[in-house]
């Protein structure tokens, strides 16, 4: 980079944004972050600086407090954004779903305010292939419809696509990449960071985790019926750290072209099973993980994974980290 860029992170303590502040360090941008802290912790920060022997400038700030958002941007000389934060537990989303609407969408609006007023118009948003609902085709190509949606999580993410996609058809200067995940899992390589959250989780990984340090009994799998090699449900499980890079690429994007407002597949483009990943786990780390065989979980798609050819072909970025590698850094 000729000149340092400087990028401002949303939910920058977060799983997802922790480790991608790593690789913007590494990679020579200045970043400047917030987070309300109310699903993560600030020593994340700490760790990232240990890491990286660099800087993060850090505000602990909620994106509904529009006013505290546009003093910060005003304080800085900001070229990108990349917005992470957002609460992302399904089951909770259906039990306070105003809760949900309010913090993930009117929290981006704040944000593209305090964007528009700062003159700030290149954006990586955090989207996720939740965004699909139950596939029609596999692997799911960028082109597959959207916002068949059954959870109100999931509907916040689609409904800030479809705003960003609306601002950017009105406003020509908008630049925004929705980068869509798959199932994020796995941690830095150091073992200084990881998935730290400090409400319940029910994602697969981070339970398998759990069982694994004799921190629960044993792994519920939930369905081994399904139309799958071994019954159990397929997913496109993503090294955190290759997320990372994705944001990285798409922000050299931005700067080389002007998309308006395109999305990318961020996954490995392998479908892996529950019984899969329980069993590589237990040959990386030598260690049981018990498990009960149990029915589906209510809402649950059979299988997913995707089409990575677009982010390959237009971001010049794949997948490096293998399953093994997930399970390890976990
Ligand atoms: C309903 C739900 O929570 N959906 C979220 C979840 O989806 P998703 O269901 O893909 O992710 P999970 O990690 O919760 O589950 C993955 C697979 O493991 C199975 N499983 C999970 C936990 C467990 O204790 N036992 C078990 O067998 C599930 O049935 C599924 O087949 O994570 C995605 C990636 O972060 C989000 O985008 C989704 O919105």
């Amino acid at each position: 980079m000729s000149k340092q860029k400087t990028v401002f992170v949303t939910g920058g303590t977060g799983y997802i944004g922790s480790h991608c502040i790593v690789d913007l360090l590494n990679e020579g941008y200045e970043v400047i972050t917030i987070d309300n802290l109310t699903n993560s912790r600030s020593g994340a920060l700490r760790r990232v600086e240990e890491i990286t022997g660099k800087k993060v400038t850090f505000y602990q700030c909620d994106l509904l407090d529009g006013e505290t958002v546009h003093k910060i941007f005003a304080k800085h000389k900001i070229d990108y954004v990349i917005h992470f934060a957002a609460m992302k537990a399904v089951g909770e989303s259906m039990q306070f779903p105003l809760i949900y609407y309010k913090n993930n969408v009117i929290g981006t609006i704040n944000l593209i305010e305090a964007m528009k007023a700062n003159n700030v118009y290149q954006m990586v948003f955090s989207s996720s292939c939740t965004v699909y609902g139950d596939p029609e085709h596999l692997p799911i190509t960028e082109d597959h419809p959207t916002g068949a949606v059954t959870n109100v999580y999931g509907r916040t993410k689609y409904l800030i696509e479809e705003m960003l996609k609306d601002l950017s058809r009105a406003e020509e200067k908008w630049n925004i990449i929705a980068l869509r995940y798959f199932n994020p899992v796995g941690a830095h390589p150091s073992g200084r960071l990881g998935e730290d959250p400090t409400k319940n989780f029910t994602n697969l990984m981070p339970y398998i985790g759990q069982v694994a340090i004799g921190k629960k009994p044993n792994l519920t799998i939930f369905g081994s019926d399904y139309d799958t090699p071994d019954g159990t449900g397929v997913r496109d499980y993503i090294h955190v750290m290759d997320l990372a890079s994705g944001h990285v690429s798409a922000l050299t994007k931005l700067d080389q072209e002007h998309l308006k407002f395109k999305t990318y597949n961020l996954g490995t483009g392998q479908g892996v099973s529950v019984l899969q990943l329980v069993k590589a786990f237990e040959a990386v780390t030598d260690t049981k993980v018990p498990y009960e065989l149990k029915p589906r979980r209510e809402g649950d798609i059979v299988s997913m994974f995707a089409n990575t050819t677009l982010a390959k072909n237009e971001l010049g970025w794949t997948a490096k980290y293998s399953l093994e590698n997930m399970c390890k850094s976990l």
